[in-house]
């Protein structure tokens, strides 16, 4: 009972609708004694909550301390009408939040700096907000949070905020631009989306888009569209997504797209809007890059420069987060910013912690498929995802794979739309055990059950090292990731050891005495070190198939030929013949 209690507090829980599903839970008899005793709300023993905030307590830091003074200001506030909520029911509802809202608010300087120490939270910036410490912070009138996101958030059943949320929210929730570093899986996607659903609060007719998203693939941004949608519920607020799926989708004109409050899409099609003059962007007053250190890498400068022109509007607040920025990435942001704060979390560029690494020698490129054989015979946990450096490696392991008798499935961007779709939907519930991948799923992409990540190929920078062993090991979840190395990759492996070191764990000492990689060394890498092909069969295997097919060839010539030859004799003689029906004439 006290734990259902608990788990509920500060949600908004419509008893009358699951009464249903409370029986199932209580009995019967139970539940109607709680109805009829409704008036007297329950009280949970705080020795009992402690002991249960000890059980649950994902990141040990949700034991509230109530501020007096605040809790005074909160009840003051809690007697003005809130003209946010649509009926009565949801205002009777923000006022029980807010009356509940045991806020932890910081007195001093002193309590939150120590309070970011504690979590790891480095800040780099003119006068920065202090961070927030539990979601009932967030309901407080020092946030006043809209009550309809706070209700969504208690649906999602987040414990405790991360620390890049605790600190990144009351930046923006400011107004103030921020470039935040944090790991792999660590929640930035709600620490930028909902300071953004704050300030937009719901639809405005009259305008176009106000916030816009950018994000390196179309799967990370149909991601993040769903995200938005679950932490939106209610508010009425309207997504559109724009990817080249939807540019086939004709029924929405350019008036109908401007009928939207936010828009997410990739930067090569809002380009492509731009220039087709299909947005409007002159009203945007929020710029989020997720993934920023890509979006500012050379591969989409060019674009990302490009939309900063095209939002027109005189005040837009800006937003960048990543689980990596180089120092070059950083300087190039801090040109495009306003008096940016800069957030990192933990160890700047690093790992997350919870991802045991392992780096496993190979010998040579065939060295690796025995490995991964070896690997699957003595048992792998599923869902795995193997990362290769091209779309031509990845079919070539999956050819190897799927003759094995394993569940395996390969993701890139040759396949279609469709494909791609079912892929990972088929793999977030388990239905595909195996995915090959390459590196349009090193970025963003949130499968929270993944075990294991192997880099079949050794990843080209170290930031993709980051980001690909980051599919797993996810909010709080422990993880696997081992990386193949052969001769070859001896000399470019520097970056990611100094990573694994960093992350705490067992490098040995030779790998640490590699020298660093040197300007050429980087660019080499960048570029992918050729590679023998993945294909287990013999020499002589090879060397016959390779035969009968250069016979096949041959006899594929030699026919055609022979029918070329053919023809023309026909024609020639047709000629002829129609010449001499001429004479006649
Ligand atoms: N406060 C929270 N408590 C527990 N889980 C959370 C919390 N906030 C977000 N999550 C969950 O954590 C997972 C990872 O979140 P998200 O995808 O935003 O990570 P990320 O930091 O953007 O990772 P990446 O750098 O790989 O893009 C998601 O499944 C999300 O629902």
């Amino acid at each position: 009972m006290d734990l259902f209690h608990l788990l509920g507090g500060g949600a908004r829980f419509d008893k009358n609708r699951f009464k249903g599903d409370i029986t199932l839970f209580e009995g019967e008899k139970e539940a109607n004694q709680k109805q009829s005793q409704k008036k007297n709300a329950a009280v949970v023993d705080p020795n009992v909550r402690s002991q249960l905030l000890d059980e649950i307590d994902f990141f040990k830091n949700t034991h509230t301390v109530v501020n007096q003074n605040n809790k005074k200001k909160e009840e003051k506030d809690n007697q003005d009408a809130d003209s946010d909520s649509d009926s009565d029911e949801e205002k009777t509802e923000t006022k029980k939040s807010k009356k509940n809202a045991n806020t932890t608010i910081f007195n001093t300087v002193e309590e939150a700096k120590a309070f970011r120490k504690q979590h790891k939270i480095k800040v780099y910036g003119t006068d920065v907000p202090n961070p927030f410490r539990t979601f009932e912070d967030l309901a407080s009138p020092a946030y006043d949070l809209n009550p309809i996101l706070y209700k969504n958030l208690m649906t999602v059943k987040y414990k405790t905020p991360t620390p890049v949320q605790m600190q990144s929210i009351p930046i923006m929730l400011k107004g103030r631009d921020v470039m935040s570093c944090a790991p792999t899986g660590s929640g930035k996607t709600m620490a930028f989306l909902l300071p953004i659903l704050q300030d937009l609060k719901k639809p405005e007719k009259k305008t176009s888009y106000r916030a816009l998203i950018i994000a390196p693939t179309r799967e990370l941004v149909q991601q993040i569209a769903r995200e938005v949608k679950h932490l939106s519920e209610g508010t009425k607020l309207r997504v559109n997504v724009l990817t080249k799926a939807t540019d086939a989708d004709k029924s929405q004109t350019p008036e109908s797209r401007q009928k939207f409050d936010i828009l997410i899409t990739t930067p090569l099609r809002l380009v492509y809007a731009i220039k087709e003059k299909e947005v409007d962007l002159s009203a945007v007053r929020h710029l989020v890059l997720d993934e920023a250190d890509k979006l500012l890498d050379q591969g989409f400068l060019e674009q990302t420069d490009e939309i900063f022109a095209a939002c027109s509007g005189s005040k837009i607040q800006k937003s960048l987060f990543s689980a990596t920025f180089s120092s070059h990435v950083e300087e190039l942001a801090k040109t495009v910013m306003n008096d940016p704060i800069r957030i990192v979390i933990g160890s700047k560029n690093a790992a997350t912690d919870t991802i045991k690494q392992e780096l496993l020698f190979t010998g040579t490129e065939a060295g690796k498929m025995i490995a991964l054989r070896q690997l699957v015979q003595k048992g792998i946990k599923p869902p795995v995802l193997i990362f290769v450096q091209s779309i031509e490696r990845a079919k070539e392991l999956f050819h190897e794979l799927v003759f094995d008798g394993i569940n395996v499935e390969v993701i890139h961007s040759d396949r279609t739309k469709a494909q791609r779709d079912n892929i990972i939907d088929q793999f977030r519930v388990g239905k595909i055990w195996v995915l090959i991948a390459t590196e349009l799923m090193a970025r963003g992409l949130d499968f929270k059950g993944v075990n294991l990540v192997i880099n079949y190929d050794f990843p080209q920078t170290v930031a993709s090292y980051i980001h690909r062993i980051g599919r797993t090991g996810r909010a709080g979840r422990q993880g696997e990731a081992v990386t193949y190395y052969t001769q070859e990759d001896l000399q470019y492996m520097k970056g990611v050891v100094n990573v694994m070191k960093e992350s705490g764990c067992d490098v040995p000492e030779w790998m640490l005495n590699i020298k660093n990689l040197n300007h050429n060394q980087k660019q080499k890498m960048r570029q992918g070190i050729a590679r023998d092909h993945i294909d287990s069969t013999s020499k002589f295997d090879r060397f016959s198939q390779k035969k009968k097919q250069d016979m096949i060839e041959a006899s594929k010539k030699r026919k055609r030929v022979a029918a070329e030859k053919e023809k023309k004799e026909k024609k020639e003689k047709k000629a002829k013949k129609d010449e001499g029906d001429k004479k006649e004439a």
